[in-house]
């Protein structure tokens, strides 16, 4: 926005003229939220009493196969263009060389599939990423403490032509490893995925917001150490810039910026910057601190739409967001 607006000295300017009524506002409303702009991201357990709301997101539950068929046909009666997946795996099967990230029977990958066969038109987004199926919680394989970059690109290639081969329309690589996009993409085109997106996670923090995610998918008591050696550090702006032209250079369709709110700044300049279809995740802890005030009745709930309209004012094209199917159902 480099336009250099005129206003004439008060009073022959009075701002407000244009706010007085409804109907002017509708007419000066620069921005749109719409259910098209929503990713709504679920929890899909393989655990038996796995599924129910999970305590740090309060509204928001894991669900079981079942539940995620139903999920899909919520988001296509709601317009809702897109889910995305993420597995609750059982622990006891979680290993430091995380085969079962490949296993076209983890549970994500039979997620994809139930999706599918009761909402073929439903947009299905995957999450590339070891840490549902890692003994240490991590995104990459670790060897002697050391998260292992080209190893783990491997390892998230395989996982990947299974979520192509279980019919994904969008992989998301969440795991910041170098040089996984270029991998990804040249593995798909050679086994005949062309049209399969990559919506990268391109500018992720190493960010605290995640912790109720960590729950979520039950890899908090797992963690050993943190992620800083992957995710970007929360003081920087120009790393993430060189991220996101990396990606998109190397194949990405999209791009995320993760988390949301706080990195606002990083959205708009990721719009500016590449003009690429650009995305945000309003991630689990910023769920948590909205409807944890909403629930203690210090906001009201219209904040959630308020929240998602700055990340369209921020230019982004969309949000992932656990409020979805809540919000597409205030806007319909
Ligand atoms: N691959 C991990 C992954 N994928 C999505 C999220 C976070 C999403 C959220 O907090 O809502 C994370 C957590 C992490 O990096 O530790």
């Amino acid at each position: 926005m480099s336009a250099n607006p005129i206003v004439a000295p008060f009073p022959a300017a009075r701002l407000r003229r244009l706010r007085r009524t409804p109907a002017l506002r509708a007419m000066t409303t620069e921005t749109t939220l719409t259910p098209g702009n929503l990713i709504w991201p679920i929890f899909v357990t393989e655990i038996a009493g796995g599924e129910g709301e999970i305590p740090s997101m309060p509204g928001v539950d894991r669900l079981t196969l079942d539940g995620a068929k139903r999920a899909a046909e919520t988001a296509m009666r709601l317009n809702i263009p897109a889910i995305c997946i993420f597995p609750h795996s059982d622990p006891d099967l979680k290993t430091e060389a995380c085969e079962r990230a490949w296993d076209p029977d983890n549970i994500g990958n039979r997620a994809i599939r139930a999706i599918k066969e009761v909402a073929p038109d439903l947009a299905v987004m995957t999450d590339i990423a070891l840490d549902p199926y890692n003994a240490n919680g991590h995104d990459g394989l670790v060897r002697d403490g050391v998260i292992l970059n080209d190893e783990t690109v491997e390892a998230l290639v395989r996982m990947a032509l299974v979520q192509a081969e279980s019919g994904a329309d969008i992989l998301g690589p969440s795991d910041m490893m170098d040089g996984r996009i270029g991998a990804l993409r040249l593995a798909l085109e050679g086994a005949g995925h062309k049209d399969v997106a990559i919506l990268s996670y391109a500018a992720k923090y190493a960010s605290g917001f995640y912790g109720p995610f960590r729950d979520a998918v039950g890899a908090s008591g797992r963690l050993v150490g943190d992620k800083k050696t992957y995710q970007i550090n929360p003081a920087n702006r120009e790393e993430a810039m060189r991220c996101v032209a990396r990606d998109l250079a190397e194949g990405a369709d999209m791009v995320m910026v993760k988390p949301g709110l706080p990195y606002l700044d990083i959205c708009r300049m990721v719009k500016d910057q590449f003009a690429a279809p650009t995305y945000a995740y309003q991630v689990s802890g910023e769920y948590a601190m909205l409807e944890g005030a909403i629930r203690n009745g210090w906001l009201k709930r219209d904040v959630v739409a308020e929240s998602l309209l700055s990340f369209r004012r921020a230019g982004c094209d969309g949000i992932l967001t656990y409020y979805a199917p809540q919000v597409a159902e205030m806007l319909a």
